[in-house]
């Protein structure tokens, strides 16, 4: 199966079973991620758009201070997918600096 197929309604929700903090909202999967300042902020921010840029795969990323929250779709896909998903568990990986 394509990495940008829409994901089952099961596969989601195993996905945010096993991954804490992270949530189906409609068609997205939803982080928000604390930092302990907003430079602390912007540099998990700096790294998932570098990381987005290379993937050729882009969140709505909302910037505030002390907190990050991290919105995955695939637009062209109208939902989540797998790319989604990794990209969400890399978020995850890029949140502990
Ligand atoms: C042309 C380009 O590859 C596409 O528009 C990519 C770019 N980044 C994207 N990012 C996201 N989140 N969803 C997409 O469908 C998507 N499509």
């Amino acid at each position: 199966m394509s990495k940008r197929e829409q994901l089952s309604g099961d596969a989601i929700a195993s996905f945010v079973g096993t991954h804490p903090g992270w949530e189906r909202a409609g068609d997205a999967l939803e982080r928000v991620y604390p930092f302990p300042d907003y430079s602390a902020a912007v540099g998990f921010v700096m790294r998932v758009a570098l990381a987005a840029e290379r993937r050729d795969h882009h969140p709505d990323l909302l910037l505030s201070w002390g907190k990050v929250k991290v919105s995955w779709s695939t637009h062209d896909a109208g939902g989540i997918t797998g790319l989604d998903t990794e990209m969400a568990a890399l978020c995850d990986r890029l949140s502990a600096g």
